[in-house]
């Protein structure tokens, strides 16, 4: 039995480096195999699964220093038929990658803009003048490193290791806590002959717009979470892309979709809401659980 999983490539990405987590803990605790396909964004790794090309993807969702990845939400929003079947939360240390013989040669730092933004800090204090280019992913520009003496670019020092290219600095993310979470994502509809996770459902996500801007629009769907005792673990917009002014909210839930106190919210919001897309319930790993 083998499962293919799409992911942000090319190899050596974080995304990656979550998929060979959650590989190894689905094989140990299962006995399922699975296959790693990189894409070059994570629009197109979720397109992948849309498709039915993969069964899985392993996309980045949060990070605790950055907040939302954005591209995560806005396709799970359009593609409109995926479901979270596992979020996995994974620490996130990043090095700074190049054969420059000092930081003082370097001219240009490629990375994501996820990863630059989280180092921000050390950036605008260690390489103040130099020209900072977004990439597709941490490990896109690594291979232009090698005829570029004065190119760096910031990823994992798994990634270093992989293309066999030198650290020069490392851990150099602004907070040392610094973790992002990932959801494994299936087809809505589909009917694994196999468990692709063991665990008990604890958290539930989905996302809505709302029929009209008016007073006490956003107030009301959140109080039948209130009025219920559900706690929302996450609350977050983003522009449905209509016009300007008009926002989709994603919502993560302490509960079980299946719970009955949540089904009557359910039954309860549609009342208030435009579009109600519900990405179901999953459980959380965290990376000791998957590395024990
Ligand atoms: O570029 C990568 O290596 C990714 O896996 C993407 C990504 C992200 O989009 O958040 C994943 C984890 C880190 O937070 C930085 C970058």
């Amino acid at each position: 039995m083998s499962l293919s999983i799409a992911h942000l490539g090319p190899p050596g990405t974080y995304a990656e480096q979550a998929a060979v987590l959650y590989v190894n803990w689905l094989t140990k605790t299962t006995g399922i195999e699975a296959t790693l396909c990189p894409y070059p964004s994570i629009a197109q790794s979720l397109q992948a699964v849309a498709a039915g090309k993969t069964q899985l993807a392993v996309v980045p969702v949060e990070n605790s220093i950055e907040g939302s990845v954005t591209m995560t939400m806005d396709a799970l929003w359009q593609l409109d038929s995926l479901q979270i079947q596992l979020a996995l939360v994974m620490p996130i240390v990043h090095s700074l990658i190049s054969g420059a013989s000092g930081l003082d040669k370097i001219e240009k730092v490629y990375s994501h803009p996820q990863a630059l933004a989280q180092c921000q800090n050390w950036l605008g204090q260690s390489l103040p003048n130099v020209q900072i280019i977004p990439s597709n992913s941490t490990t896109e520009a690594l291979q232009l490193l090698n005829q570029d003496l004065t190119a760096a670019a910031i990823a994992s020092s798994r990634a270093a290791q992989l293309y066999n290219l030198p650290i020069l600095a490392q851990g150099i993310n602004d907070y040392p806590e610094n973790c992002t979470r990932f959801w494994v994502v299936s087809q809505h509809q589909a009917q694994f002959e196999y468990h692709i996770n063991n665990l008990n459902p604890t958290h539930s996500s989905l996302a809505f717009s709302l029929p009209a801007n008016m007073p006490g629009a956003l107030i009301k769907p959140l109080q039948v979470f209130a009025e219920l005792g559900i706690n929302l673990s996450r609350i977050e917009s983003r522009p449905t892309k209509r016009s300007l002014g008009e926002y989709v909210f994603f919502l993560d839930i302490e509960t079980d979709i299946q719970q009955p106190k949540m089904q009557s919210a359910l039954a309860d919001l549609i009342e208030y809401l435009e579009i109600l897309k519900i990405f179901g319930s999953y459980g959380v790993l965290s990376v000791n659980t998957l590395e024990s």
